[in-house]
């Protein structure tokens, strides 16, 4: 299948910086992919530029099978056939909702049904006569977001479209925008800087950092194996064991870890998430038994204890006195510093890396 979005080494340098350096994507139809990554990276800037508000100093953007930009073409941002929604929306304040939503589109009796279909979708269904000023922050997001939709665009680009609402009604908006969508078969591009909107929306993700994209695959898959230890803590806290490899193998306190493929005397990072690590009471001085899933437990004390709510999260000092380690589990469960207990980790839920050349310094 042709994709709806192509755009094949995309740079754009500013400052006299490469804020994006060789971007490739593609993005078919009813396909949600997430620009993630933290501030400053050059999400904004790609979606700029493929939407026509910005210029690449290198590569070719193609939609819908049609070359909108490169070194020769730059076909407008109206001209793309491109639905927008940016943070910094701007609705019409002399338009009603209804007016702004219809804005572009034929004002007969089926653009008066889409508004109207529109308004229920977004949860504005009563608004179609207010004005802009009457509406929250929250609400004119969703105005502009229908607005964005009304023309039934083939491609949406999206640019963290749901920041300006609260935790309260940003999920639904969400799984209401993405219905819209998926129904309509949109491309979607969206750029976000949070885990958790990614993770919730994307077919896929592309990791970017410094004007790169670092890993492009499915949620499941980016979360379950990152390309690298900077990548695994984008999604969540990590625990990390470092270690020196010696005939494949490394020894930590938790046992050896295998590390093929690395030669001897490399640093290794060996990576693991706090919800990854099982805690079991001394019994005078003995653990459980080592398992094949869970290797050899390590025995540690409850340096601090936090209640998060959902869960609680348990930091340790390991015997070793230098090894730290943070624990999520249930919030039923909050010991007191000072605890002894005996910690295992899911063999199967650890990365183990190359440490950068500068940790080697
Ligand atoms: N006109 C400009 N001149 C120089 N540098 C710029 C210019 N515009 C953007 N930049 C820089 O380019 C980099 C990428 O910016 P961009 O807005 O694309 O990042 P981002 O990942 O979208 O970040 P955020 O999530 O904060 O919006 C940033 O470091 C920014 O400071």
């Amino acid at each position: 299948m042709i994709p709806r979005l192509k755009a094949e080494g995309l740079t754009r340098i500013l400052g006299g910086r490469r804020v994006v350096d060789g971007i490739d994507l593609s993005v078919a139809a009813g396909q949600v992919t997430c620009l993630l990554g933290p501030s400053g990276c050059g999400k904004s800037t790609t979606l700029r530029i493929i939407a026509g508000v910005d210029r690449q100093d290198a590569g070719t953007v193609t939609l819908n099978g049609k070359v909108v930009a490169d070194d020769h073409v730059h076909i407008p941002p109206e001209d793309r056939g491109v639905g927008l929604m940016f943070q910094d929306f701007a609705l019409f304040p002399h338009l009603t909702v209804a007016q702004n939503i219809g804005f572009g589109l034929r004002r007969d009796g089926v653009s008066d049904a889409r508004v109207e279909e529109l308004l229920i979708r977004v949860d504005l269904a009563g608004y179609g006569r207010k004005h802009p000023h009457e509406l929250s922050g929250g609400e004119q997001q969703r105005v502009a977001l229908a607005r964005a939709l009304a023309p039934r665009p083939g491609i949406m680009l999206m640019d963290e479209p749901f920041s300006g609402l609260d935790n309260r009604l940003r999920d639904g908006i969400r799984d209401a925008t993405l219905n819209v969508l998926k129904e309509e078969g949109t491309a979607v591009l969206l750029v976000t800087h949070e885990p958790d909107e990614a993770m919730r929306m994307a077919d896929e993700i592309a990791l970017m950092r410094d004007g790169r994209i670092v890993q492009r695959a499915a949620p499941y898959n980016i979360y379950n194996a990152p390309v690298d230890r900077e990548a695994a803590a984008f999604f969540s806290d990590i625990n990390t064991l470092s270690a020196e490899v010696n005939g494949a193998l490394t020894h930590t306190p938790f046992g050896q870890f295998l590390a093929p493929g690395h030669a001897d005397g490399t640093m290794v990072d060996i990576v693991f998430r706090p919800q990854h690590v099982r805690l079991d009471f001394d019994r005078n001085g003995r653990g459980p038994s080592p398992t094949e899933t869970e290797g050899t437990p390590a025995r540690g004390t409850v340096e601090r204890a936090r209640f998060m709510g959902k869960e609680s999260l348990v930091e340790f000092v390991m015997d070793d006195g230098r090894t730290r380690v943070t624990a999520t589990v249930p919030a039923v469960f909050l010991p007191r510093a000072g605890t002894v207990m005996w910690l295992s980790i899911r063999r199967d839920r650890c990365f183990v890396f190359r440490q950068p050349e500068k940790a080697h310094a």
